[in-house]
């Protein structure tokens, strides 16, 4: 039946099958969340029902100030190092940094300060302005701490899951970039237990109810912790995070009261990911598939 042999009145003289109302219809393809987001949301969802707030992330480009040297980290560290950062041409440098911070940082890279001995090198302006892609979400946690510095101070919980960028060989499990998923409590008298604690209860809503702590090393971080989980799957531990008490010489310059700890831990969005969806090649979480 169409429209032309409807209106003539042509359809009279045809003849019509029974109209079979049980037909299937054709198959809706509808469009299916990426697994990365739907994990996203997942862990989004644990960290505001812990009470944790979401921080700002929307800046890919960072100054090598707010990423490296806030955090206590010396310009002569090698991830700072081309190889390891990808640092911009246009624009090559910030030229907003805070004017009354700044010669703490410097001070506390030269001559430490707050029970630090510093790293007793002639700390450089022009090296701190250098813009690069945020290797690390802890950019951001430097910069909000020291907001949080500027007012009287409050106890916070924040979070981020966003991107970041390292220039890295890639492999199979590795690219150039990828998501951070990072915590951080800010009170006054938090201690490793906390930090302990707070990483319990986080990791068991992902299911993750068998931790195992190891010592490590971050510049920014002291006392710092890998994280392991036993996988009953794979009946081995994983590595599922790190973990750490930001130094006083990350904190103390920024302002914050003495007795103010700051706890943080941190994992990616691709691994669990990954885990979860059975992928065994980063390649397959992102765009078209390119078999090497
Ligand atoms: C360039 O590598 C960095 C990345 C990424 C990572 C590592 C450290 C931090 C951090 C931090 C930090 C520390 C102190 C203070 C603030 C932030 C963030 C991401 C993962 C961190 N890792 C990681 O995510 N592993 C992981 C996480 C969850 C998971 O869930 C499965 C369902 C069971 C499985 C695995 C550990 C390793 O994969 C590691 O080899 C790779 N790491």
């Amino acid at each position: 039946l169409t429209r032309d042999n409807f209106q003539s009145g042509e359809w009279k003289d045809l003849e019509f099958k029974e109209y079979n109302y049980s037909a299937k219809g054709q198959p809706l393809e509808g469009g299916n969340l990426h697994p990365l987001l739907k994990v996203r949301s997942q862990l989004k969802q644990i960290f505001l029902c812990m009470g944790f707030e979401e921080m700002p992330t929307n800046n890919f480009v960072e100054s090598s100030f707010w990423n490296f040297d806030a955090l206590f980290q010396p310009q002569q560290h090698p991830a700072r190092d081309s190889h390891d950062t990808f640092f911009l041409e246009t624009p090559s440098t910030t030229k907003e940094l805070p004017e009354d911070y700044v010669p703490r940082v410097k001070q506390v890279h030269e001559s430490g300060g707050y029970g630090s001995r510093g790293y007793a090198y002639d700390w450089k302006r022009e090296e701190a302005n250098k813009n690069l892609l945020r290797t690390h979400t802890t950019a951001v946690s430097s910069r909000m701490l020291y907001q949080l510095a500027q007012k009287p101070f409050a106890p916070k919980k924040y979070f981020s899951i966003d991107r970041v960028f390292r220039n890295e060989a890639v492999d199979r499990t590795h690219l150039a970039e990828f998501h951070q998923i990072e915590g951080l409590v800010c009170d006054r008298g938090l201690t490793l237990c906390d930090l302990i604690g707070v990483l319990h209860d986080f990791f068991s809503r992902l299911g993750m109810t068998k931790l195992k702590f190891k010592p490590a090393y971050n510049p920014y971080t002291e006392p710092s912790m890998e994280i392991f989980s036993y996988h009953e799957g794979f009946k081995k531990w994983v590595e599922v995070g790190n973990s750490g008490m930001f130094r006083p010489e990350m904190l103390q310059p920024m302002g914050l009261p003495e007795d103010v700890q700051v706890i943080a831990w941190g994992l990616s969005l691709e691994r669990p990911t990954m885990i979860l969806y059975g992928i065994d090649n980063i390649r397959d979480l992102f765009g078209h598939k390119v078999d090497l």
